[in-house]
């Protein structure tokens, strides 16, 4: 076996067979998962396959999914355990807008769920691409899909506490869908002694970094991550992360954001939205809707018809440049490389178990911000969690600088969002009530006209130049700049910097993974 074969950054090669299934190509790859093409040789159709490999415990060797180090054994299992345990929660539904599991299965020392494979690209990348906010009908249409299948899931007690930008995926045609539960994300922070949960910090609540008497996790907590979501598609960059607003709450309001949309492109957003959007973000749990009816009934939100035909681009209208070549068209091409492609960057700031740990979800009973300079990445996150919890820091993957973007978009590009891994309990759902949807009415907003404009920034490939790991991670500190360069050296625009061939050497000397 070579030395290369050891990484996980490494997908599993075209024309590997799974049980019935035959990889085709690497659609995407997470902290914790790869996702594949396939073929589905029974049934001849194309199907996506989700593979249970988290970056941090495990390597690959052949196909087979190692321990880097047997200590992880048991997180890694209990990480299993919730991806499976998921995909037979997915499986028991059947709406267009909540992912449709098809299969789980353990093979090769981990675990796989099959699943559709849908046509079109994550809510992340399609806001990035925007040359205008989306108009309020297509917010409403967004909305009303991801209400749906939330809302399914609340009424079994499960409440998601992963709701981000690249969770929603926008078909090419038809309702968005929620994709994961991230399942095995949470599972994997709820080792033992140290309960930790790893989370998107720009969309997470407060109550998702420490559960504590009075501020436990619900439905609202959803409705925060939602409202955040929203609120990120508008101003073209994350919210500021919940444990940043707790000290100084720099999240410009959203009704300033509104008129600033109106001014700058003659946008208009309702009372009704910009409330519900000021409510859902409230950081007080209990300033926010209790759960999505509240949350639906604020926003006056009436049932869409016909989301099976939404053409989410076309009803962008002008909003909408088409880039040169769309997601789901990659996804059709085999690929003909298999490396991982960019993954989102992970902070992991561990922080101890909090006193009280809530056995169940409990039944619900600004100024401006500095726009493109707030994100405080790794270094003020961990202070800002350091002087909440009282921190203790473990290896923490940082934040990469994006790849060379190409000229300047029309609008400000996103910025990348961070995940930080920090302590929280594990919280078991307990039963929701039903929560139906108030038939409200739909305020109609016209779209405006929308001024020509470039077409937006697409991402250009990094010239190669060596940088040294300071210019790799910039945003990292002493403790986690380590593991910050470990991550961006297993993506191919990094892999030959001299920094990160160093890196690998010493990384081999030092560390052989556990071969069991
Ligand atoms: N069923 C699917 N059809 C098409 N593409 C998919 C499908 N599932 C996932 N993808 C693609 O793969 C990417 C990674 O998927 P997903 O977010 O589920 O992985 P993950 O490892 O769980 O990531 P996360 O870090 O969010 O937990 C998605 O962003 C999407 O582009």
């Amino acid at each position: 076996m070579n030395a290369t074969a050891r990484y996980p950054s490494q997908g599993l090669p075209p024309g590997t067979r799974l049980a019935e299934f035959e990889l085709h190509g690497l659609l995407g790859a997470g902290g914790f998962g790869m996702v594949y093409r396939a073929y589905d040789h029974s049934l001849h159709r194309t199907v996506a396959i989700k593979e249970y490999l988290p970056g941090g415990l495990a390597d690959r060797i052949g196909h087979a999914v190692t321990l880097r180090t047997g200590a992880d054994a048991r997180r890694f299992e209990e990480g299993l355990r919730s991806f499976m345990n998921e995909a037979r929660l997915l499986a028991q539904f059947d709406h267009p807008a909540l992912v449709k599991v098809l299969r789980v299965w353990e093979q090769n020392r981990t675990a796989y769920m099959a699943m559709p494979l849908y046509q079109g690209v994550t809510l992340k990348e399609a806001c990035a691409q925007m040359r205008a906010p989306p108009p309020e009908p297509w917010l409403r249409k967004l909305l009303w899909s991801v209400l749906q299948a939330l809302e399914l899931l609340h009424r079994r007690g499960t409440v998601h506490r992963d709701i981000s930008p690249d969770n929603i995926f926008l078909q090419d045609i038809g309702p968005p869908v929620l994709l994961d539960l991230g399942a095995a994300r949470q599972a994997l922070g709820q080792d033992e002694p140290q309960h930790t949960a790893i989370l998107k910090v720009n969309y997470a609540p407060i109550e998702q970094y420490a559960d504590a008497e009075g501020m436990r996790q619900g439905p609202w907590s959803d409705v925060y991550a939602l409202a955040a979501v929203v609120y990120g598609c508008l101003n073209q960059a994350p919210p500021v992360p919940a444990s940043v607003r707790v000290l100084r709450d720099s999240l410009r309001p959203p009704a300033e954001l509104a008129q600033e949309l109106h001014s700058l492109h003659g946008l208009a957003y309702t009372p009704a939205l910009v409330e519900a959007l000021t409510a859902g973000l409230a950081l007080d749990p209990e300033r926010r809707p209790r759960d999505l009816a509240a949350f639906g009934a604020l926003l006056q939100l009436q049932p869409v018809p016909g989301m099976e035909r939404f053409d989410w681009r076309a009803e962008l209208g002008p909003g909408w440049s088409a880039p040169r070549r769309t997601t789901s068209q990659a996804h059709q091409d085999a690929p003909t490389q298999w490396q991982a492609p960019l993954e989102s960057s992970t902070v992991g700031i561990t922080v101890p178990a909090p006193a009280v740990r809530p056995a169940a979800v409990p039944q619900p009973t600004a100024t401006r911000a500095t726009r493109g300079t707030w994100w405080p990445k790794a270094g003020v996150a961990a202070l800002v969690l350091g002087l909440l919890a009282a921190v203790g820091i473990v290896a923490s993957p940082g934040d990469p600088p994006p790849a060379a973007v190409a000229p300047a978009p029309p609008r400000k590009p996103a910025k990348a969002d961070t995940a930080v891994e920090v302590a929280a309990p594990a919280p078991a759902p307990a039963p929701l009530p039903p929560a139906p949807m108030p038939p409200e009415v739909l305020t109609p907003v016209e779209p405006p006209v929308q001024p020509d404009a470039p077409p937006p920034a697409r991402r250009a490939p990094t010239p190669p130049r060596a940088l040294s790991a300071e210019q790799i991670c910039p945003d990292s500190n002493f403790f986690t700049r380590p593991m910050c360069l470990f991550r961006a050296c297993q993506q191919a625009r990094y892999a030959a910097m001299p920094v990160c061939v160093e890196n690998t050497r010493r990384l081999r000397e030092n560390h052989r993974p556990d071969a069991s």
